[in-house]
Parts: C-alpha cells; sequence; structure tokens
C-alpha cells in the first residue's frame, strides 16, 4: 500500500496573512437612539472577507446592511468592537480613500456635468488633467454612457444617474468596492460588474434585496437579520467564478438561491 492511498489527514486551514484580509469585523454593534428605545442596528457581527472575494450582504428591509457597509466605510460610528480595513482602522482606510463607494441612491454634484462628476476624484488624487478625462471617458463608455459627458445630472434618468455614480466609484481603481443597491432595475450592469470583478480582482462588499442578484454575483452571501441586526448564515458559493446568464438554470444556482431563501426565512422567525 502505499501512502496515496492512507486516509488524508485533516488538514487546518491555513491562517490568512493580515494582507490578504481586506475587511475584518469583530463583535461590531451600532446603537442608534430611537424615538422610543434605543435601535440596535447591529449586534455583534462577525465578518472576515479577503482580497479578491466579492461578498453580498441580503437580509430584509432594516437588518443593518447600509449600517455595516457605512462602518466599514467609516460613514458611521461603532457603538462597541473593533473593525480594520486594508490593515487599517476605517478613519485611515478613508483618509487614504481605500475604497469606493456607490451609494443606494446617486449622490452626483448638481452642477458639474456627467464627465466632471466622474473625474473628480480623479483630480483629488492628482492625476493630470488629461489622464483624468481619458479616465472618465472611458468609465462612461463603459457603463453605457458615452456621448452623455456634457450632460448635467438632472438631465438623466435615475438609472444613468446611478451608472455615474458607478463609474466615478470605478474610475480611480479602489481595490476595494463598496455597493449599496446600486443596480435597482438595471440588471444588465451585472454582467458588467461580474466581468470587472473577475478581469481585475478588486474586494467587493455588495448589498442587495435580490436573492437571484447575489447568487449570481457573489464568493460568500452573508444572510442578514433584524432586530436585532445580525448575520445568521455565511453561505460561500460553490458556482466557478466565471457567471453566466445561463447558469441561473442550472440545478447549482437553484440549490444556492434555494439555501440563502432558506436562511433568511429562518432569520425572519428565529
Ligand atoms: N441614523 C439613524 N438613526 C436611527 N436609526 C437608524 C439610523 N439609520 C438606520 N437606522 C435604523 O437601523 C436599522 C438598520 O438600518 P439599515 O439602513 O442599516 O438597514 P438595511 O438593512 O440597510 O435596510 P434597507 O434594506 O431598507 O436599506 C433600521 O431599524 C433603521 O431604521
Amino acid at each position: 500500500m502505499n501512502d496515496l492511498s492512507l486516509p488524508a489527514q485533516p488538514v487546518p486551514p491555513a491562517p490568512l496573512a493580515p494582507s490578504q484580509e481586506a475587511i475584518r469585523v469583530h463583535r461590531a454593534s451600532v446603537v442608534y437612539p430611537g424615538a422610543d428605545a434605543p435601535v440596535h442596528a447591529l449586534q455583534t457581527v462577525d465578518l472576515s472577507i479577503r482580497q479578491g472575494e466579492f461578498v453580498s450582504l441580503i437580509g430584509p428591509s432594516g437588518c443593518g446592511k447600509t449600517t455595516l457597509l457605512r462602518v466599514i466605510a467609516d460613514l458611521e460610528p461603532l457603538t462597541s468592537g473593533e473593525l480594520r480595513v486594508n490593515g487599517m482602522s476605517a478613519h485611515e482606510a478613508r483618509l487614504a480613500r481605500a475604497y469606493g463607494y456607490v451609494f443606494q441612491a446617486p449622490a452626483l454634484f448638481p452642477w458639474r456635468t456627467v464627465l466632471a462628476n466622474v473625474m473628480l476624484p480623479l483630480q483629488i488624487q492628482g492625476r493630470l488633467p488629461g489622464q483624468c478625462e481619458a479616465i472618465a471617458r472611458e468609465q462612461l463608455a463603459r457603463v453605457g454612457l458615452a456621448g452623455f459627458e456634457k450632460k448635467y445630472p438632472w438631465q438623466l434618468s435615475g438609472g444613468m444617474q446611478q451608472r455615474v455614480s458607478i463609474a466615478r466609484a470605478l474610475g480611480f481603481e479602489p481595490r476595494l468596492l463598496m455597493m449599496d443597491e446600486p443596480f435597482g432595475a438595471l440588471d444588465d450592469l451585472n454582467q458588467q460588474l461580474q466581468d470587472l470583478w473577475r478581469r481585475e480582482g478588486r474586494t467587493v462588499v455588495f448589498v442587495t434585496h435580490s436573492i437571484a442578484e447575489a447568487v449570481y454575483l457573489s464568493t460568500r452571501i452573508v444572510v442578514m437579520s433584524p432586530r436585532p441586526g445580525r448575520i445568521v448564515k455565511v453561505i460561500d458559493s460553490p458556482l466557478p467564478a466565471e457567471r453566466t446568464l445561463a447558469m441561473r438554470d442550472t440545478p447549482a444556482f437553484m440549490a444556492l438561491a434555494h439555501e440563502v431563501r432558506e436562511a433568511l426565512a429562518e432569520g425572519h422567525h428565529g
């Protein structure tokens, strides 16, 4: 009998080198003052996200998805717990412009043209003017807005404005991208985001209400539940990295969607 026929020894998972970890959330709680009683938006949440992962946060309205994204982005303080972003505190990561953030509603400057909105973070980065414009034009073309550069945000539909804010967040090439329900009805952008993630290996934290969107895009799905906001299940996707729309009819895709649906129901009743 040779060694290969011996039962495999269980191999403990390799410890995660700090450089591989994009985000670590440790026993994080956020309590908002409420009119009647304090709101426990997040209660002792633990989550570690490695670089290059695409992680979706899914759960019913009010379960703390946006709050979790906002504390990671240093837009909201933690009431207790700890947080590291690319090895830094959330505040240091914000100052270092370590991430891009796409808000639930597009936050564009109305007095700047579409092109000037997308150029802004590049200008703040100190890039040469010609470079800023070339990158901004390229990003706008990627989200299907070539030809709209000179328009103002108010001349575009809500969906088109959202595309501008996605182009703006992608333009300065952050290693970490946080997106709070960026698509709405724009599910044709799913494919583009998937391609981009595969090509460039960025870390994405993505908030969604849609099971199909989460299953289609993610390497891991974090299912959350409200009152208090907490993580009820973290599901690793068994799907291959390359996703195609045809995959949505496969047994593996449907089984994963079912698992997410069950976890949401458990969180609802639990
Ligand atoms: N600034 C605030 N002050 C008080 N309560 C807040 C504040 N922001 C959020 N909350 C409350 O905290 C809880 C979590 O809200 P959060 O927006 O994080 O949930 P969500 O899962 O993103 O919801 P949705 O899917 O509707 O966007 C909710 O009960 C919400 O009402």
